[in-house]
């Protein structure tokens, strides 16, 4: 009896042993579709042969087919020569690799497959694994982007399941349509067949080494770095991929998509995200680091027409011939662009941010550089390029590839701040050489490389094997970046592409001039090239330094004149002053604000302001369009969603013009201005506003007050708010000048060039009868500051 419990007890345990053992049995099937192309050469194999390395035992089996259109007397045996010669075994070159190398390469087969019946029968052999086992299936689409839907369908038709014995994932190479539309397209019809969820989207730079460790350098300075990454601080980032290669054999695919499609939607726009985004909490969880992602892409201005600029090098339309590409639309596809972009959130607004990519260019490189602004102003031995006491350019560059660097990696400039390395990375002295890097001598860099030395295929194929999207695009995200690349595409794609030449042209050189890219050599102004930057702006070399000496009066009023990121912060700062000491005075701040364009930028500052007193502060308007409140020229509509939509504030302390009553757009009937007038004097005890916000038109007008009108009429007759007309006679509404001047405090906001002549004109009026409008801004009590940038005062 008891030897039977025995035999029977040990008869269980094999059982369980049996079932644990044989559900930790996995096979892997990976078919690779286009397995004899060249990416397929290059690098793809090299993937597989790692994730083999890594994972085959006796636990997990593997099989490797490449999949071909052409029929091959002896396809294994070509294909194994192939496999040959370019999976290497790295630099150790040990003899236990080699014989890995030769297991792998004698489990790669051959198939030829064309037909849908031909993929039929082939599914059906694939899914005849041993039942104890789990299946993973992984088609890697390495085909035309033209083959993938079809492909997509017969595979899914014939060789897809996903259940508890067979995991399926399908893996397609960018670009993922030509435009926003197409993409979608695309994207719909693959999602009759295939669930997102098995979908991998492979944009290879997202498995580089350092770009995977951008967010873990940025975690571990949050406390430095943080506070410097945003228009106050940085000046502008370059995110650039220089390639000293053509296009090769590569035309026909190139014609089609040009630098842009190839590699500024995807490599280099991802990268942009990944440098800009707001920082996750916590950098494994996917969802919040995809979430952010996004967030900051939606904030993407589309490239605009003028800030783009494209080439193309001269060999180019040869080489197309020679590959019978359509000449046509050879002529018109860059190998080379500039584009200026912009984020429009309040952390980096009127940051330039510069993506350039070429063929056949001087040097290959690709890297990210932030570049902060510069305080320092060198007196004595400036030009001294070996004194000890300058250190600038301050920058901070990942080096993605290649460059003047060792080997890719992290580099600070030592005067910015002494970096936290995070664990994935080791420091590295760069020995001294001659030249500079990035404009900076090498000792003068904190630089630490990448202890994960693989190539960006083989950690994207082994995240594919492991189920890790993280590294992928999401179908939301590729949307978001065709919305940026794509009207800028349509705009250009019949315009003149500049002829360069290969190497080093400089005839590529190009600069920032406002909003607008422009080549050097075509510009008016005669500029002095700037060593080692890729970018001149204009800007940087006329605008006053913070050394430079700035009046601190104008118009017999309070100066404030600074750089436009710095005016809008002091400003912000200047209006929370105010309200803080008015709620401490009176419990009360009552802030009147003008619209216009000027602004907003400062609305989104003081947006993100949650320790403003917003629950004691009172929204008013300085003037209102005759326009109806959902109209884009509402200046409601601006102050509502650049601030109030993003603050909390009590909904009765939001005072906006009655201009729309019930439909009806600034009826006399209706006197919406004696309406307004009535709020006031209900609600301000003594008329007086906390602070004013104006603002100043070309033309001198401010308020909705314009020059023409008799506004010594409005200050005899006491009004305080009326319906008036600006220039081209469209109504308005506006505060009036007794109300205005009765203000505890008036701000002048005025910024852009186009401002310049104005205030040229109003500091030139020596007699007190100016006729225009600002000059009867005088407060009887309060105080009047000019708020002036850079611009303006300089134009
Ligand atoms: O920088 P890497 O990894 O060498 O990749 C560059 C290549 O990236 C590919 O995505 C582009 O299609 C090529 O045109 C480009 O040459």
């Amino acid at each position: 009896m008891g030897s039977m419990k025995i035999l029977l007890i040990s008869f269980i345990y094999v059982k369980i042993f049996t079932l644990i053992f044989a559900y930790d049995l996995q096979h892997t099937d990976v078919v690779l579709l286009g397995g004899t192309g060249d990416l397929a050469k290059k690098y793809l194999w090299q993937g597989f042969f790692y994730l083999f390395q890594k994972y085959s035992n006796e636990n997990s089996t593997f099989s490797f087919t490449a999949i071909g259109r052409t029929v091959y007397e002896e396809g294994n045996t070509k294909l194994r020569e192939i496999l040959t010669g370019n999976v290497k075994c790295g630099k150790e070159n040990n003899e236990a690799c080699e014989e890995k190398k030769s297991e792998f390469i004698s489990l790669v087969k051959y198939s030829h497959l064309k037909t849908e019946d031909e993929y039929k029968t082939f599914c059906q052999n694939f899914s005849k694994k041993e039942k104890s086992t789990r299946n993973g299936h992984i088609f890697y689409l390495s085909l035309p982007p033209s083959a993938y839907v079809s492909t997509l369908k017969t595979l899914s038709k014939y060789c897809y399941r996903n259940d508890d014995q067979i995991w399926t994932r399908f893996v397609l190479e960018k670009p993922f349509g030509r435009d926003l539309e197409s993409a979608q397209q695309q994207a719909n019809t693959i999602a009759e067949f295939v669930r997102e969820s098995d979908l991998f989207r492979i944009d290879h730079y997202l498995g580089k080494p350092v770009v995977k460790q951008i967010l873990s350098f940025r975690k571990s300075n949050k406390q430095t770095l943080e506070p410097l990454l945003n228009r106050q601080y940085v000046d502008r980032i370059e995110i650039i991929m220089k390639e000293t290669i053509g296009v090769k054999d590569r035309t026909e695919f190139y014609n089609q998509v040009g630098v842009i499609r190839d590699v500024m939607q995807n490599h280099l726009s991802e990268l942009l995200a990944l440098v800009t985004m707001e920082l996750p909490r916590n950098l494994s969880n996917s969802k919040e680091l995809e979430e952010q992602r996004t967030r900051l892409l939606i904030k993407v201005r589309p490239v605009r027409e003028s800030g783009i600029l494209t080439g193309q090098y001269s060999k180019y339309l040869e080489e197309a011939i020679g590959a019978n590409g359509n000449l046509n639309q050879s002529k018109y596809t860059p190998t080379f662009a500039a584009a200026l972009l912009r984020i429009e959130n309040s952390r980096w607004t009127g940051v330039p941010l510069i993506l350039m990519s070429g063929k056949m260019l001087d040097e290959r490189s690709s890297y990210i550089r932030i570049l902060f602004r510069e305080r320092v102003f060198c007196v004595t031995g400036c030009t001294d390029r070996n004194s000890t006491h300058m250190q600038y350019p301050r920058q901070l560059i990942f080096q993605i590839g290649h460059g003047d660097v060792p080997s890719p990696g992290i580099l600070v400039s030592k005067s910015l701040f002494k970096p936290v390395w995070s664990p994935g990375v080791t420091e590295l002295s760069i020995t001294s050489k001659d030249s500079l890097i990035h404009g900076q001598r090498p000792g003068d860099f904190h630089y630490a490389v990448s202890k994960d030395k693989h190539e960006a295929y083989e950690s994207l194929i082994e995240d594919i094997y492991l189920g890790r999207k993280e590294s992928f695009v999401t179908l939301e995200r590729l949307l978001l970046l065709w919305k940026i690349w794509s009207p800028v595409l349509k705009s250009i794609e019949t315009s003149v592409k500049r002829i360069y030449k290969e190497g080093a042209d400089h005839s590529l050189n190009f600069r920032i001039d406002n909003d607008h890219l422009v080549f050097i050599s075509d510009s008016q102004f005669d500029i002095p090239e700037l060593e080692n930057s890729i970018v001149h702006d204009v800007k940087q070399i006329i605008s006053p330094t913070d050394m430079q000496m700035v009046p601190s009066m104008f118009m017999g009023e309070n100066l404030v004149c600074k750089d436009l990121i710095f005016l809008f912060h002091s400003l912000a700062e200047r209006i929370k002053n105010s309200a803080e000491m008015a709620v401490q005075n009176r419990n009360v701040f009552h802030l009147a604000l003008s619209g216009g364009n000027s602004p907003v930028p400062l609305f989104q500052i003081l947006a993100e302001d949650s320790d403003f007193p917003w629950s004691m502060t009172h929204i008013w308007q300085v003037d209102e369009r005759c326009v109806s409140k959902k109209s884009d020229k509402s200046n409601f509509l601006s102050i509502y969603q650049n601030l109030i939509h993003h603050i909390k504030i009590p909904f009765f302390n939001i005072h906006f013009m009655p201009v729309d009553i019930n439909g009806r757009i600034c009826e006399e009937s209706d006197k919406g201005d004696n309406q307004y007038e009535d709020a006031v004097k209900y609600i301000l005890d003594d008329l007086k506003f906390d602070m004013i916000l104006l603002g100043l038109g070309t033309d001198g007008h401010t308020a909705s007050l314009f020059p023409g009108e008799k506004y010594s009429r409005f200050l005899s007759e006491n009004k305080l708010v009326a319906y008036t007309k600006s220039n081209d006679q469209s109504h308005r509404m506006s505060l009036l000048l007794p109300l205005i001047n009765k203000a505890r405090e008036v701000i002048v906001l005025v910024t852009g060039k186009s401002k310049h002549g104005i205030l040229q004109k109003l500091s030139e009026i020596t007699s007190n009868n100016s006729e225009l409008p600002i000059t009867f801004v005088k407060p009887t009590d309060g105080n009047l500051t000019w708020y002036i940038d850079y611009g303006a005062w300089i134009g």
